[in-house]
């Protein structure tokens, strides 16, 4: 394992400079890092300091690190120049799985020893992407979300070769660089939130596919609806919010039989008694000693303050005007 401590690490490679390369490339430029980056496109330079310049204000607004500085940015003209002295390397090509394979190889090769490789991966587990590196010990996913200089979650997994080491590091490290991460115990395809995000997809595939409903009724069906929600409290918090002052177990007791229902083409899981005691307990867990009554009073305000901040609180009511200094 490399000796540099996540908190000294000064330079970072970025391989790959699309959307996610490039908001990786942003979000350290803005963190103070020295970022070398490299990809093999002719006018990846070119793109990739437009996609910065454009980023580079909602940075500015939400605050830089000191010394931050577009300057800082290197655009290597080979993957080994690239990693040749980087402290942590954010790998970010297409999602090919032979690709990364291949990549990974090579920047394993190139980079220090020890220093800590990281794949942006959408979803291939590492366990398939590390077979052919040397070291493979120190190769992680790193799943960003779009844009990664504005979202703060990364999921962090290593494969079955990928030390703990590296993986702890890993996540220390993004932790230092003011990311919001999940270390994942077991590697699942998808990790957490493409799962979730895929099932809610593929759904709404099948809706457009069968004509039940329209893209725009879907979109709405999620900024108007339960998407107001998932930005301050996510979906299990929320719905033991529905079973009243009786929390998730009422919740699961009133609308567990709706799990036989075809609301969704994907299988239920069984409700049995450990999965109900799971989901019970981890939402206890969630609130951290916060009343059912504290939870509604935040998603309440929750929902105020997404509804003002996007626009969309309306002056009047129902006839009744705003009430003056209280949202
Ligand atoms: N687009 C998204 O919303 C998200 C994508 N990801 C993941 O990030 C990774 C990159 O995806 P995007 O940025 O969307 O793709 P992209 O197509 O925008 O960018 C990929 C970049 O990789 C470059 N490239 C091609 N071959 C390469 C190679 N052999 N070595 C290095 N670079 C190479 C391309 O020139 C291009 O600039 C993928 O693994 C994807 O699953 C993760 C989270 C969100
Ligand atoms: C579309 N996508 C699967 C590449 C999305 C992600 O991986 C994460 C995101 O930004 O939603």
């Amino acid at each position: 394992m490399t000796t540099t401590t996540p908190e000294d690490v000064r330079r970072v490679a970025c391989v790959g400079a699309g959307v996610i390369g490039g908001g990786w490339v942003a979000h350290f430029l803005a963190r103070g890092y020295d970022v070398t980056a490299w990809d093999p496109a002719p006018d990846a330079e070119a793109r990739l300091r437009r996609l910065v310049d454009a980023a580079w204000p909602a940075l500015t607004r939400l605050g830089l690190a000191e010394g931050a500085s577009q300057d800082r940015l290197t655009v290597a003209a080979t993957l080994e120049e690239a990693v040749a002295d980087a402290q942590f390397v954010q790998e970010s090509a297409p999602e090919k799985l032979e690709l990364k394979r291949d990549l990974l190889t090579r920047l394993d090769a190139a980079a220090p020893p020890g220093v800590v490789i990281a794949s942006s991966t959408s979803g291939y587990p590492m366990t398939d992407m590390q077979t052919t590196a040397a070291d493979p010990g120190r190769l992680v996913v790193g799943h960003p979300f779009n844009p990664p200089y504005l979202i703060p979650l990364v999921e962090v997994v290593g494969g079955e070769r990928t030390t703990a080491e590296a993986v702890a590091w890993a996540s220390r490290f993004y932790e230092v660089a003011g990311k919001s991460v999940i270390t994942m115990k077991s590697e699942v395809p998808g990790f957490i939130a493409n799962r979730l995000q895929e099932a809610l997809w593929r759904e709404a595939l099948h809706m457009v596919a069968n004509g039940e409903a329209t893209v725009q009724e879907i979109d709405d069906s999620i900024t108007e609806g339960p998407g107001l929600r998932w930005a301050f409290m996510g979906p299990m918090l929320t719905f033991a919010l529905a079973g009243g002052e009786g929390g998730m177990a009422h919740m699961l007791d009133h609308f567990g039989p709706s799990l036989k229902s075809p609301w969704t083409r994907l299988e239920a899981p069984e409700l049995d008694k450990d999965l109900y005691d799971a989901v019970v307990a981890g939402c206890d867990e969630a609130a951290a000693g916060r009343t059912i009554a504290d939870l509604v009073a935040e998603r309440d305000q929750g929902v105020i303050d997404v509804l003002r901040a996007t626009g969309r609180l309306p002056r009047q009511a129902a006839g009744h005007a705003e009430p003056k200094g209280t949202m």
